[in-house]
C-alpha cells in the first residue's frame, strides 16, 4: 500500500500544498518548527481520522482559518482509492471515492499506517495505556470488527461508569438495569480479550524474529497478556464470559462503592519479557530499545500477513535516537518493501549509506521543496 498523493489545505502551518511521493523512501528535512511533524501528522490523520499529538481537532486548522482539509490518493493491489477529510466548526468529514462515511469505522483501514516517533521506544517501560493504545490502534486498522467492538466497549464502559457513580453518591439505584449493563459489557469485553490475546500471538511470533535477528540470536522475546482472568489456549467465548462474570461478582460491592467499573479490557496490558524476565523491570536499555524496535517492526509484518499489503510506515525524528546496528536492522527491514516517511534536521552517517535513491523534500515554514 502507499500514499501517492496527498494535499493540504489550511492544515497546521500549510495554506496549500500539493506532494507526489515515491514507493520507496520520501524525506522530509528541515530545521525545527518548519512543519516536518505537521506532515507526518496530516498523514496520520489521513489514515485515522484523527491526530496522534492532539485529542483537540480545532488545533489541526490553521490559525485565522475556519476549515482544514487533507486529501490523498492511495495505492494498492486494487487500484487507487482518493480519500479526503476535513474539520470544520460544523465537525469532522471523511470522504473514500469522494463519497460521504458518516461511520469512521468504515472509512479506517483505507489507508493503513505505524507511525514510530521517541516515545515508542517507551512502549516496553511506559504506562500500560501505551501499550493499550499500540494494540487498539494498529490492531484497529487490520480488524474492523475489533474496531467496532472497541467502540461499543467504550459506549458501555462509559454508561456503566456513570450509572456506578451515580450509585455510589446515593443517586437512583436498580439492580436490574445495572445487571443489564454488566451482561452487556461482559459480552463485548470477552470478544475483545479473545480478539487482543490472538493479536498479540501472532504478533509475538513477528517480534521474536526481528528481536532475535537484531540481537544476535542470542535473545528470544515473548509476550504476555494481563488481563482480568487468566486465558487459556483454545478458550471459547462462553469460558471467557464465565470467568469474567465470576470477577464482575467479586468486584461488585467495591464498584458500587467506588462508582466506576474495576476490571476489563480498560484495564489490559501486557508484559514483553526478554529469556524468560520482564524486559520492563530487568532488562538494560538497550534491550528495551531492541524489544520495541522489534514490536513495531514485527506489527509491519503481521499487517501485511493479516491484510495482504504493507502499511505505510512513519518515522519522525526517530533514526538519530537509535544506534548504527539497529539504525541498520530497522532500513534494511524496510527499504524496498515499505512505503516510509522519515523526518529529520539532517540524515544520519547510517542512512545517508543505507537508504537507496531516497525522494527528498525540504520543509521550510510550511514550504516544501523537492530536492532534485
Ligand atoms: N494550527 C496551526 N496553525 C498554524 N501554525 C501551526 C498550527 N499548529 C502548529 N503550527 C506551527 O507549526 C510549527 C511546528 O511544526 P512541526 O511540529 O511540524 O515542527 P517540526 O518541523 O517537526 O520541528 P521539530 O523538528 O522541532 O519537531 C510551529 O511553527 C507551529 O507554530
Amino acid at each position: 500500500m502507499e500514499l501517492s498523493e496527498l494535499s493540504l489545505s489550511h492544515f497546521r502551518n500549510y495554506d496549500q500544498t500539493d506532494l507526489h511521493f515515491q514507493s520507496g523512501i520520501n524525506v522530509f528535512l528541515g530545521e525545527n518548527a518548519q512543519g516536518k511533524t505537521n506532515l507526518l501528522e496530516s498523514i496520520y490523520a489521513l489514515a485515522l481520522a484523527r491526530s496522534h499529538r492532539t485529542k483537540t481537532d480545532k488545533d489541526l486548522i490553521q490559525w485565522g482559518q475556519k476549515e482544514a482539509k487533507i486529501t490523498g490518493r492511495i495505492k494498492n493491489r486494487f487500484g487507487q482509492t482518493p480519500l479526503s477529510l476535513s474539520w470544520s466548526a460544523k465537525g469532522k468529514q471523511a470522504r473514500v471515492n469522494h463519497l460521504d462515511q458518516s461511520r469512521l469505522s468504515t472509512y479506517i483501514g483505507q489507508l493503513n499506517v505505524i507511525l514510530f516517533a521517541p516515545e515508542d521506544l517507551d512502549l516496553v517501560k511506559g504506562a500500560p495505556t501505551v501499550r493499550r493504545r499500540f494494540i487498539d490502534i494498529e490492531f484497529g486498522q487490520m480488524n474492523k470488527l475489533y474496531l467496532q467492538q472497541s467502540s461499543q466497549y467504550k459506549k458501555i464502559l462509559k454508561d456503566r461508569n456513570a450509572y456506578l457513580k451515580a450509585w455510589a453518591q446515593g443517586g437512583q439505584r436498580d439492580q436490574i438495569f445495572l445487571d443489564v449493563l454488566t451482561e452487556q459489557l461482559i459480552d463485548v469485553a470477552s470478544q475483545i480479550i479473545l480478539a487482543r490475546q490472538k493479536f498479540l500471538n501472532k504478533l509475538e511470533a513477528q517480534a521474536n524474529q526481528i528481536h532475535q535477528e537484531v540481537a544476535s540470536q542470542k535473545e528470544v522475546l515473548t509476550l504476555h497478556y494481563q488481563t482480568a482472568i487468566s486465558v487459556e489456549e483454545d478458550m471459547q467465548k462462553d469460558q471467557v464470559q464465565e470467568a469474567l462474570s465470576l470477577v464482575f461478582e467479586k468486584n461488585a460491592d467495591r464498584e458500587k462503592r467506588q462508582g466506576t467499573t474495576l476490571a476489563g479490557p480498560h484495564r489490559d496490558d501486557f508484559i514483553i519479557d526478554v529469556n524468560q524476565a520482564n524486559v520492563a523491570v530487568f532488562g538494560s536499555q538497550g534491550q528495551q530499545r531492541t524489544a520495541a524496535l522489534a514490536l513495531k517492526l514485527g506489527e509491519i509484518e503481521l499487517m501485511h500477513q493479516e491484510t495482504g499489503e504493507y502499511p505505510v510506515l512513519l518515522l519522525d525524528d526517530v533514526l538519530s535516537e537509535l544506534d548504527a546496528n539497529r539504525q541498520t536492522h530497522l532500513l534494511m527491514a524496510i527499504q524496498d518493501k515499505v512505503q516510509t516517511f522519515i523526518t529529520a534536521p539532517s540524515l544520519t552517517e547510517v542512512a545517508r549509506q543505507l537508504i537507496k535513491e531516497p525522494k527528498i523534500f525540504i520543509v521550510k515554514a510550511g514550504h516544501v521543496q523537492v530536492e532534485e
